[in-house]
């Protein structure tokens, strides 16, 4: 098994978008793709909005929406503190042990957490403790306008100290006539963070899948990722 694992500056940075996009273009790659949400919140796993259903269709993983997403909680909060409200604990061996179910199923995964790298998924655990025990190296979505630079600077100085290792950094949701703190934040980005900016993707007028598919086909370097595909044991 080989994959990445998405992750972001923040929630609603468009993690599943690019997750998403990024599973279209392995698969039309003839990658062997699948794809995995273990906890969502807010929205019911089988809701066409869902991202577990987005990355389902996307990838046409033949996995189901529970295989996908084990566990989701009704509120839209952090997942530990969604499950909490519902008298639910989830702890790292649970997700671990549906993984164990599903990650010889697909040659590649693309995985997505929940919000940002270091937001409590379960009891005792993190998102970056989920991608430490994964073993995957991260993709961090962020958003592009002012502000951003610092929100990127902490996730990478956070995943390098916790030991990940990091394949490259999206900038999505471009404005089509993007401002000077837009025009001058990949480059000092690529200063200070010393990681790969593997595209900048546009804002899309229409959602639609074929955009979602054509937008990382045409502005992510995904050669740049597939080259950075190793086996995990
Ligand atoms: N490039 C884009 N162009 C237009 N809309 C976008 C783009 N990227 C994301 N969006 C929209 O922004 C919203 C948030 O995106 P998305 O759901 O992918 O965020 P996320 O980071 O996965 O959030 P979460 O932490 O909830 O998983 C969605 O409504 C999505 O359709
Ligand atoms: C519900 C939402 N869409 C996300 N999946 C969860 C975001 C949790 C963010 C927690 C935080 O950083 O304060
Ligand atoms: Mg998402």
């Amino acid at each position: 098994m080989k994959g990445f694992f998405i992750t972001g500056t923040d929630t609603d940075v468009g993690k599943t978008i690019i997750s998403s996009g990024l599973a279209a273009v392995l698969k039309e790659k003839n990658v062997d793709v699948g794809v995995f949400k273990p906890l969502l919140s807010g929205i019911v796993r089988e809701d066409h909005a869902s991202d577990t259903s987005l990355l389902k269709e996307l990838s046409q993983t033949s996995l189901s929406h529970e295989d996908i997403t084990p566990f989701q909680f009704k509120e839209p909060l952090a997942p530990y503190v969604a499950a909490k409200l519902e008298g639910k604990l989830v702890g790292l061996e649970d997700v671990l042990s549906h993984w164990g179910k599903i990650r010889d199923k697909h040659e590649c995964f693309i995985v997505e957490g929940a919000g940002g790298i270091s937001v409590p998924l379960g009891e005792g655990f993190l998102v970056s403790d989920l991608v430490k025990a994964l073993q995957l190296p991260i993709v961090i979505v962020a958003r592009p306008n002012l502000g951003t630079f610092n929100h990127i600077f902490l996730t990478v100085q956070y995943a390098k100290s916790v030991g990940l290792s990091i394949a490259g950094i999206v900038i999505n949701g471009i404005s089509d006539d993007p401002d000077i703190a837009e025009r001058t934040n990949p480059e000092l980005i690529e200063e200070f963070c010393q990681v790969p900016i593997l595209g900048i993707t546009p804002k899309l007028k229409d959602i639609a899948k074929e955009n979602i598919k054509k937008m990382v086909e045409d502005h992510i370097n995904v050669n740049l990722l597939i080259n950075q595909l190793e086996e995990v044991k």
